[in-house]
């Protein structure tokens, strides 16, 4: 096998699944081995011999497709949403299980949005408000997205550490859904518009001024990056990791 890094895609036919087929096969020290769609065979992975899978299906999917690979030994770099603290919990639970073998959760994994996040998170403190919009093509299947909400739960973390009050909203009556979904406290309002594909607003204000931190992903090529540095990194470091960042040299 040398030095090759044995690559396979879960959810190779999907728009994001196909741009990652490419993607892998013509990175440099990387050999797509699987390409794997709905209804294919898992033990497909293992066949091949594949070190890294990086999953890109379904919120439906996720959970079966990242068991067996982590039971097996076989890395994870996964950007499928839909991750809430009892799901992160059984994958731990199966990571306890399997020593060596890692997994990165990335909501998103283009820099631009990593950076969003992060400038996001510094910003919180500074505002009296802070809301998230995230606005995505029409046939994307969750609302609000996984960047959406790991970006409300940063901000909802740097407020509570500098102690800020719940943020002022004198809203008592009108349409339910208005104000969109509550994370943690910061509400995200998730539009869904055709021609559109990736793209973020957070909202910030405090007195007489607001500041917009906006990031645009305008083709899938802008998660490749992130993706390809994952799949070098997540074989040398066991145990989860939710967020591209910790991958990076951010600070
Ligand atoms: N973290 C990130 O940077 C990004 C994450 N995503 C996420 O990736 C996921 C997929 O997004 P899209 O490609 O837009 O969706 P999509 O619907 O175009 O593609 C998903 C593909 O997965 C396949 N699939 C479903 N279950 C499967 C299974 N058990 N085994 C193999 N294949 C299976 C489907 O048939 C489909 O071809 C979503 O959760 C989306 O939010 C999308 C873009 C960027
Ligand atoms: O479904 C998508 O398209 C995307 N999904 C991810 C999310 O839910 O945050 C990442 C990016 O926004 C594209």
């Amino acid at each position: 096998m040398g030095d090759t890094l044995r690559v396979a895609v879960i959810g190779a036919k999907g728009r994001i699944g196909s741009e990652a087929v490419r993607a892998v096969e013509a990175a440099a020290g990387m050999e797509l081995v699987a390409a794997l769609g709905r209804g294919d065979d898992l033990g497909e992975l293992t066949r091949t011999g594949a070190q890294v899978a990086v999953e890109l299906t379904h919120p439906d999917s996720v959970m079966e497709n990242l068991e067996f690979c982590v039971r097996n030994g076989i890395h994870g770099v996964v950007g499928t949403t839909g991750w809430t603290d009892e799901r992160l919990a059984r994958l731990t639970g199966w990571l306890a299980e399997s020593p060596g073998t890692g997994v990165l959760i990335a909501p998103n994994f283009s820099i631009g949005a990593v950076l969003t996040m992060r400038f996001a998170a510094q910003a919180a403190r500074f505002f009296e408000s802070a809301e998230v919009i995230e606005l995505h093509h029409p046939t994307k299947a969750d609302a609000p997205s996984g960047t959406a909400t790991r970006t409300a739960q940063l901000i909802a973390e740097a407020r509570r550490a500098a102690d800020l009050p719940p943020q002022p909203d004198a809203t008592t009556t009108g349409l339910p859904g208005a104000r969109g979904a509550d994370v943690d406290g910061v509400h995200v309002h998730s539009v869904r518009v055709r021609g559109l594909l990736a793209h973020q607003e957070v909202l910030l204000g405090g007195q007489g001024e607001t500041l917009t931190i906006r990031h645009d992903s305008l083709h899938h090529s802008s998660f490749m990056p992130g993706i390809l540095l994952a799949a070098r990194k997540v074989t040398g470091t066991p145990g989860l990791t939710f967020g591209l960042e910790n991958y990076l040299d951010l600070d």
